[in-house]
């Protein structure tokens, strides 16, 4: 059989479309209907495991997928033996300690001798400890923020994205404990065909990762301009330049990163240029 690597991405939930979009992106094609637990790619030699997240990192660590997708939260929960090889910048998000709303808060040392509902006992227990408080910590696996509400906990540890679910439940944030997004993991003993495939994978990632932070603009400018315009944008090696058909003027095209755009823009209209068309990048290998 054809040597192939096995990934592990989360069946569904948080990560499971962005993680399949991303790998979608870069060109690996596979059928994932509903129900499947597993499914080869045909262009590509890696096979998918999907799986519920908090079993990600065990099942890497022991070798069973050689790579996968989770949250720097369960990587931190479960801390098995992976190694970190890329950051993939999507379900962003932290742990965060919150309490009712309405409740006064002291600092850290409201937690001193409470109980706190949380699902990554391992993450709180660390903080609680650095910090120097001792809490009594009460382990649930979901719905963690109505342990207030139903006399479970006087306070709990949970994610949070826009903080919606928290005020949803009558919480306030009190403290931020630790930031997390999604990243791509791997077993620390791949063999040397495994590490050639993934990183195959990982340059496909990260020419994908480029083309998303990037903008290809195209812009008009009376030739006289054109040295300012070229410091303001001045792109991968430098800008392509380009006769217009009314004299005295250029096209200018350049990549940037969208950021470093919007900084410019004033200053680029103020030295002349004119007619800007900012174009998405779909893949960008520098
Ligand atoms: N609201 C959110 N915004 C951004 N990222 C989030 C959010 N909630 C969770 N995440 C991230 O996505 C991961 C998976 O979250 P999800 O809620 O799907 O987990 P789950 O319910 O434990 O799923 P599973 O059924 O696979 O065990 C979390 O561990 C976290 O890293
Ligand atoms: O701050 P917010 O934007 O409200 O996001 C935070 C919520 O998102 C996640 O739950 P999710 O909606 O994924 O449901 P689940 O707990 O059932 O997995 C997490 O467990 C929080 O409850
Ligand atoms: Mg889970």
């Amino acid at each position: 059989m054809e040597n192939i690597i096995r990934i592990a991405v989360q069946k569904s939930g948080r990560l499971s479309d962005d993680s399949l979009g991303l790998i979608k992106e870069c060109g690996v094609k596979f059928y994932n209907g509903k129900g499947k637990l597993k499914a080869v790619s045909h262009n590509f030699p890696i096979e998918f495991l999907f799986l519920r997240d908090d079993d990600i990192p065990g099942y890497v660590a022991d070798g069973v997928a050689d790579i996968g997708i989770v949250g720097e939260n369960e990587l931190a929960e479960k801390e098995s033996n992976v190694t970190v090889l890329k950051k993939l910048g999507f379900s962003k998000c932290r742990l965060s300690l919150a309490i009712p709303k309405g409740v006064d808060y002291p600092g850290l040392s409201f937690f001193e001798g409470k109980n706190i509902a949380t699902s990554y006992p391992k993450i709180l227990q660390n903080y609680l400890t650095k910090n120097g408080v001792n809490a009594e910590i009460h382990e649930i696996s979901g719905s963690v923020e109505i342990a207030p509400s139903i006399g479970l906990a006087e306070g709990i540890c949970d994610i949070v994205s826009s903080g919606s679910t928290l005020m949803m439940n009558g919480l306030q944030e009190v403290e931020k404990i630790f930031k997390s997004e999604a990243v791509l993991i791997g077993n620390p003993n791949l063999k040397d065909w495994q590490t050639e495939i993934v990183e195959k994978l990982l340059f496909r990632i990260n020419a994908v990762q480029e083309g998303k932070s990037n903008k290809y603009v195209l812009l008009n400018a009376p030739n006289e301009s054109l040295d300012k315009i070229i410091g303001l944008i001045p792109g991968m090696r430098s800008p392509t330049i380009l006769p217009l058909a009314q004299s005295g003027w250029s096209s200018v095209h350049s990549v940037l990163n969208e950021d470093q755009f919007w900084e410019n823009i004033e200053e680029l209209r103020a030295a002349g240029a004119e007619g800007i068309l900012v174009v998405p990048i779909e893949k960008m290998i520098v």
